[in-house]
């Protein structure tokens, strides 16, 4: 059963200036969900995360969390939620355990050395706790952000890019992190660049673009919904038509008559087995192939058709190639 643990009704900030950073934005989120918010830069994926936990104020529309109006009530709900923003503002020259169990005593928390110590040794920063943050790696300086917003030990966790310019490794390290945490039934959202980590992390996936929320879904129905598999058979002999005996497949003639093109399914693997009796009726019928080339559509591609090629949340090529 899904127990809603934030809801943001008709959600606007407007900036001075005039810039509308979120636009009427309807939200809910359920206890236990990893929700990944994707969206190009300036999107508002950032003022909606500040809006929720008290640093930006909304022009109109209302946000409950834990049951509570955060107009009204925001001090009982904003205990129960944690922010790892972006990059760390503070503390550089605090030693780890001490700016963590500080972040603690922010909400008003007694003091707590032995869960302050299991939270370290799960971030693996137990060797580091009395070192100063500004001496650790750019990775472990994410760690520690993690770890202070852990402190007070939230139900709902806010991770603003959490693996934005970390290598393979740690964001592999992070999103097991992530899983970790859903495991012990904090809620999490994420706002991410990545498809890739949308695709790896998330149930649902929320897609915003200029402040609005296009789209809102469960990653698996929003692949089966969108997704499509494309196949590329080369053939032996060139074709001037198409054959009776294989009119019903979604196909069409390409490179002059030397390849068939297949485009269909629906992103659940039904396409594959479409393309495996089209291979068949192709030989049934005596027509020779000398190639098959597959593909399943990602998110990406699906991303691609809702928000238009130039507006794709993705990594370079050069930052793929880089991690
Ligand atoms: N304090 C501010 N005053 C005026 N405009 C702002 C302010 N903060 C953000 N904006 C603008 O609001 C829009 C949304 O910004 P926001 O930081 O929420 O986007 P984002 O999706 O988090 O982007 P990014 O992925 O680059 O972090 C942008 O056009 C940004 O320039």
């Amino acid at each position: 059963m899904s127990e809603p643990i934030l809801e943001l009704t008709g959600l606007t900030k407007v900036y001075p200036g005039g810039l509308r950073a979120l636009d009427n934005v309807d939200l809910t989120i359920n206890k236990g969900e990893i929700f990944a918010l994707l969206g190009p830069n300036g999107a508002g994926k950032t003022t909606l995360i500040g809006a929720v936990c008290g640093m930006v104020t909304p022009s109109s529309g209302t946000i409950r969390a834990f049951g509570h109006d955060l107009a009204r009530d925001w001090r009982q709900a904003r205990k129960r939620i944690g922010l790892v923003p972006q990059e760390l503002a503070t503390d550089m020259f605090e030693p780890v355990r001490r700016a963590v169990a500080f972040s603690r005593g922010l909400f008003g928390l007694p003091p707590n050395p032995e869960r302050i110590e299991e939270i370290l040794r799960s971030l693996s920063l137990w060797d580091k706790r009395d070192e100063r943050i500004m001496a650790l790696s750019g990775g472990m300086k994410r760690r520690v952000l993690i770890a202070k917003a852990l402190a007070h030990d939230p139900d709902l966790l806010f991770l603003d890019e959490p693996t934005a310019g970390v290598d393979v490794e740690l964001r592999k390290g992070m999103w097991q992190l992530i899983d970790e945490m859903r495991g012990r039934g904090v809620t999490v959202i994420l706002t991410t660049h990545y498809i890739e980590e949308a695709e790896e992390m998330a149930d649902r996936v929320g897609v915003i673009r200029n402040g609005r929320l296009l789209m809102v879904d469960e990653k698996a129905k929003m692949m089966a919904r969108l997704g499509r598999t494309e196949a590329h058979i080369a053939l032996a002999e060139p074709m001037a038509a198409i054959p009776p005996a294989l009119a019903h497949f979604p196909i069409e003639i390409e490179q002059d008559g030397l390849g068939l093109c297949y485009r269909g399914g629906d992103g659940t693997g039904k396409g594959k087995q479409e393309v495996a009796a089209l291979t068949k009726a192709l030989t049934g019928a005596g027509i020779d192939y000398v190639g098959i080339d597959v593909r399943e559509s990602s998110l990406e591609d699906i991303f691609v058709s809702v928000l238009g090629e130039n507006d794709v949340p993705q990594q370079t090529k050069v930052e793929r190639e880089a991690v």
